[in-house]
């Protein structure tokens, strides 16, 4: 496949090197403004952003409006999700969106589902979200920790909502911490006075959700339409897990 990288910093220089060892090339880079790139002599099959979130949107939607598919890792953008995926579609092309792209993620996705679940009515025990990223990370929370609270609130019917590093009745707390080097590491914490129950997912590199962006664009080719990793990994994350 001809790939384009909207964004070539620490993840597009990772997901480079994935996709080269899986035979596909890069024939476009876009580091800056995308009004400055003769998108459309590339020949491009499957574009792949993950910039930064004042740009996400602006690359997504021209790559829309030239019919050439996206998947998109960037987080921080989110208000104009719905908006972006209307476009998409009002253009006949096609979508795939994630707030993170690891297999080892999507894993812990349904764990925390089940979890939650499981937590319904036991009121001893209260939620919290803890995330960890590098110092370079330019929003917060991450965007896998709003996609951990979201799954909670539609399981547990009495929150509203999510706070970012405050408590406060019927939101659910997540703590956003920056150390120096830390690729992603999200827990899940039911506290009670007697213990505490916690899921935990620690990126060891980048590795795994540049490995997740690349099978997410195999998968994305010649389709139409609006996606999920959920269709990506469909055989591997069942219902019943
Ligand atoms: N969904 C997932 O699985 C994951 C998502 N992410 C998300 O992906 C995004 C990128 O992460 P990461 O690679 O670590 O960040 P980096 O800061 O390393 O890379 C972003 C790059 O985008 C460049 N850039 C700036 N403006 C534009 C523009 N208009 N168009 C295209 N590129 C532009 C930046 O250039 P310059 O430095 O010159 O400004 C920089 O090189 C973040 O939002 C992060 O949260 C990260 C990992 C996994
Ligand atoms: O910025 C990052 O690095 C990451 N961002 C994503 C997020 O915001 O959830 C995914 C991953 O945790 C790394």
């Amino acid at each position: 496949m001809n790939i384009a990288l909207l964004g070539y910093g620490k993840m597009g220089k990772t997901i480079e090197e994935i996709a080269i060892n899986r035979g596909h090339e890069i024939v476009l880079k876009v580091e800056q403004d995308i009004s400055n790139y003769k998108v459309e002599e590339n020949k491009i099959d499957v574009a792949i952003d993950f910039s930064i979130p004042g740009a996400a949107f602006n690359n997504i939607t021209t790559c829309f409006r030239k019919s050439i598919p996206v998947v998109c890792g960037t987080t921080g953008w989110l208000d104009h999700l719905d908006e972006a995926k209307e476009i998409c579609l009002k253009n006949d092309s096609a979508f795939l969106y994630a707030s993170n792209f690891s297999v080892g993620v999507n894993i812990f996705f349904e764990l925390n589902k089940k979890l939650a679940s499981m937590m319904q009515g036991m009121e001893d025990y209260s939620v919290n979200i803890e995330e960890i990223h590098h110092t370079q990370k330019l929003d917060a929370p991450s965007g896998t920790a709003i996609t951990l609270a979201n799954q909670i609130k539609e399981i547990g019917t009495h929150f509203k909502g999510w706070k970012l590093d405050k408590k406060e009745d019927h939101f659910i707390p997540i703590f956003a911490k920056r150390e120096e080097n830390v690729p992603g590491t999200h827990t899940v914490s039911y506290v009670s006075e007697i213990d505490s129950i916690e899921i935990k997912h620690t990126a060891n590199s980048r590795l795994g959700f540049a490995l997740g962006a690349v099978l997410a664009a195999e998968f994305l080719h010649n389709k139409k339409g609006i996606f999920s990793m959920k269709d990506v990994l469909s055989g591997l994350l069942q219902d019943n897990v």
